[in-house]
């Protein structure tokens, strides 16, 4: 579950995380959703909440008044975006929420966009985004299920983030990178900082990531033993902590500009 390539992610304190491909943490899901949990609802609220958590880390002590926007895809990634989104919101930030095809969001998503509209975010299209002003950028649009080079909407959004000169955080992994293989078969979103889901994905390489993290979503260690991994948890009292990739020390990701 854990190839291709030697990836290896490590804590501050050098605890090594296994990481998997987009296969191995379907299969997390899987083990999750039909056996021990959590159930999907729960872990999207739980990814949703540590971005949220995040973007405020990223935003610093102005975040309050910092304008928010969240550009959400269809699927689970979209999901965990607008569950931030909403939040920010109640916290009483500036947040905007893009969602790629409202249309084709699937039942859990959804159900986050339902509870979304009981705050006081806005909603708007690609072409409706403010132009500038923009305090950071929340990348939502696409996770481990990328097939092919981003198109149609979602394509619209990259290309709407990469021309924006605020910073960007992904969750998961950046939208448009292959997050078993780290290939980018088109446009791709450049984050100043991801933040990956329980555990990190072979393709999250250091010049593509920006600072990465990762986040607890709550999954039990009976999980990834029944997938035969080597897990300890590396959250300690955290529900995030900051990775390190084995290709970070090349210094990659000094040389991005972001
Ligand atoms: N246990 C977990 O791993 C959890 C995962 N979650 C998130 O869910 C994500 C996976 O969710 P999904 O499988 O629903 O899919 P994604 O959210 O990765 O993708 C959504 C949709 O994008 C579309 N798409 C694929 N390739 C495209 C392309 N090239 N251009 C345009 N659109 C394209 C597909 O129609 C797909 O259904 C993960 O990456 C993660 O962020 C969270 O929901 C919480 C729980
Ligand atoms: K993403």
């Amino acid at each position: 579950m854990g190839t291709p390539g030697q990836e290896i992610f490590t804590t501050a304190d050098g605890l090594a995380v296994p990481a998997v491909t987009e296969e191995g943490m379907r299969e997390v899901d899987r083990i999750a959703v039909e056996d021990t949990g959590p159930a999907l609802f729960q872990m999207m609220e739980n990814a949703g909440r540590n971005l949220a958590l995040q973007a405020i880390d990223m935003m610093g002590p102005a975040w309050a008044s910092s304008k928010v926007v969240v550009l959400a895809g269809t699927g689970g990634n979209g999901g965990g975006g607008i569950c931030a989104a909403r939040h920010l919101a109640n916290r009483g930030a500036d947040v905007t929420l893009s969602v790629t095809r409202v249309e084709g969001l699937g039942e859990v998503p959804a159900y986050q966009r339902h509870v979304f509209l009981g705050t006081q975010g806005r909603e708007a299209s690609v072409g409706e985004l403010p132009a500038d002003g923009v305090g950071l950028v929340i990348d939502a649009l696409l996770g481990y299920s990328l097939k092919g080079a981003p198109r149609g909407a979602a394509l619209e959004a990259i290309r709407w983030a990469n021309a924006c000169a605020a910073p960007k955080l992904s969750l998961d992994v950046p939208s448009g990178v292959n997050s078993t293989t780290g290939d980018t078969p088109g446009e791709y979103i450049k984050p100043a900082a991801t933040l990956t889901l329980a555990l990190p994905k072979t393709g999250l390489k250091a010049h593509l990531t920006g600072d990465l993290i990762l986040a607890d979503i709550g999954i039990p260690v009976a999980c990834y033993q029944k997938m035969g991994l080597k897990y300890q948890s590396p959250f300690g009292a955290a529900y995030r902590v900051p990775l390190r990739q084995s290709d970070s020390a090349q210094g990659e990701r000094a040389a991005i500009s972001r």
